[in-house]
C-alpha cells in the first residue's frame, strides 16, 4: 500500500514583478509517497525549482496559495520555529550549486556537526564526530577525518556536493528534495550520487523529489514522473507508462530531443522556440501550443485539463490526440530497462 509522505493540493507560487504578481507554479498538485522516488523534469524556466522551494517554505517574497501536506499536516501554515524543525530534519534539500549551500568560513566537520546539533541538543561532541564521520565515509567521500577539518574551497565540486549530501541526508529526512544534484559533475561521480540517494530511498523508505534536465537519470531511478511545462504539470505517469507511451506533445518532444542508440533515428527534434518568461506566460489555453504551431487550433482544449487516460497516468489538454511531428518525423522509442 502506498503511504503519501507529501501532498500537494492545487499549489501556486507567485513572484511579483514590478506592482503585478505572476504564477511560477501554476496550481500544480502530486502526491510522493514513502519509499518512492518522483522525478520532475522539464527546460530550463518550467517552474521546477519554484516548485522544490515553495515545498520546503524557503521563498521569502513568494506568494504562496494552496496546500502543502507534510505527514498529513498543512505546512504552509506553519511558524517559521516549525518549518525550522522540519527542515534539515524531516525533510532535506540537495541543491543546485553545492558552493552556495555550504557555509566558507565554517569547517566542513562543523557544517555537519551543526544540522545534528541544532535537532538532537544532548548529542556529545564525541558522539557528533563520529556521526560526522560516518556521514562523510556513508557519501564516499576518502579520508573522512582529515576532510573533517577542511574548509570548503580546499574540496573539488563533487567532493562538496557530497558534503551537501552528507548534510541534507544527515538527520534522516523522511523527504529528500534533490534540485539538479548532480548538474555540475562528471559521470562518474554522477552515478555514485545517484547510487547514494536510491540507497536513502530504499534503506530509510524516504520520499524523494529529484529534479532534473536528464531524461537517461530519470529512466534509471524514477518510480513515478512528473513533466512541468511553463508552471503546470502537462503530464504525469509511472516510469514505464511515460517512456512507453508518452502522450503530451511537450513529453513526446523532451523523448524525442534526446539521442538514443537506436540506428533508425535521423535527426534530433528541436523544440521551436523557448519557454516564455515568467511576465510573457500564456496564462489561457494549452500553454504549449506556440510552440507547435502545425498542430490546429481546435485540438487544443480552452481550459486544459488534467485528463486521467489510464490508472494514475494523466495528461494536460486533449492535443496529445491530434499530435504527431511535422513533415511526418518518426518518433524514437525510449524503452525503460527494469
Ligand atoms: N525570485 C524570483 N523572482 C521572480 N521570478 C522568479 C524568481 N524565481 C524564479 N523566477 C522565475 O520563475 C520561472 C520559473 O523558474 P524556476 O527557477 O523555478 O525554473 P526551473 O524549471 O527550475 O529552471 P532551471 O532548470 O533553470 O532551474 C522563471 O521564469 C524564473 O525566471
Amino acid at each position: 500500500m502506498s503511504e503519501p509522505i507529501l501532498e500537494i493540493n492545487h499549489l501556486t507560487t507567485s513572484f511579483r514583478i514590478k506592482d503585478e504578481h505572476y504564477a511560477a507554479v501554476d496550481d500544480v498538485s502530486l502526491t510522493v509517497n514513502k519509499n518512492e522516488l518522483l522525478a520532475i523534469v522539464g527546460e530550463s524556466g518550467c517552474g521546477k525549482s519554484a516548485l522544490a522551494f515553495s515545498i520546503m517554505r524557503l521563498h521569502n517574497r513568494a506568494k504562496i496559495e494552496g496546500e502543502i501536506k507534510f505527514k498529513g499536516q498543512n505546512i504552509t501554515e506553519f511558524s517559521t520555529s516549525q518549518l525550522n524543525a522540519l527542515r534539515g530534519k524531516d525533510m532535506g534539500m540537495i541543491f543546485q550549486d553545492p558552493l552556495t549551500a555550504l557555509n566558507p568560513l565554517m569547517m566542513i566537520g562543523d557544517q555537519i556537526g551543526e544540522i545534528l546539533l541544532i535537532h538532537n541538543k544532548t548529542l556529545s561532541a564525541n558522539k557528533r564526530k563520529g556521526r560526522v564521520i560516518e556521514l562523510l565515509n556513508k557519501v564516499g567521500i576518502p579520508r573522512a577525518e582529515h576532510v573533517y577539518n577542511q574548509f570548503p574551497h580546499e574540496l573539488s565540486g563533487g567532493m562538496r556536493q557530497r558534503v551537501v549530501i552528507a548534510m541534507a541526508i544527515a538527520n534522516n529526512p523522511e523527504l529528500l528534495i534533490a534540485d539538479e544534484p548532480t548538474t555540475a559533475l562528471d559521470v562518474t561521480i554522477q552515478s555514485q550520487i545517484l547510487d547514494l540517494m536510491k540507497e536513502l530511498k530504499e534503506e530509510s523508505h524516504a520520499g524523494v523529489i529529484l529534479i532534473t534536465h536528464d531524461l537517461g537519470v530519470v529512466a534509471e531511478m524514477a518510480d513515478r514522473v512528473a513533466v512541468m511545462y511553463a508552471g503546470q504539470i502537462v503530464e504525469i505517469a509511472d516510469v514505464y507508462t511515460l517512456f512507453e507511451n508518452p502522450l503530451h506533445p511537450y513529453t513526446r518532444s523532451l523523448l524525442n530531443s534526446v539521442p538514443t542508440a537506436n540506428e533508425e533515428q535521423s535527426k534530433l527534434h528541436v523544440i521551436q522556440g523557448v519557454v516564455p518568461s515568467l511576465q510573457n506566460l500564456p496564462r489561457e489555453g494549452c500553454r504549449f501550443s506556440a510552440r507547435i504551431p502545425w498542430i490546429s487550433e481546435s485540438a487544443h482544449e480552452k481550459n486544459p485539463v488534467l485528463h486521467e487516460v489510464s490508472p494514475g497516468h494523466f495528461v494536460r489538454c486533449t492535443c496529445y490526440k491530434d499530435f504527431h511531428f511535422p513533415d511526418g518525423k518518426k518518433e524514437d522509442k525510449h524503452h525503460v530497462i527494469s
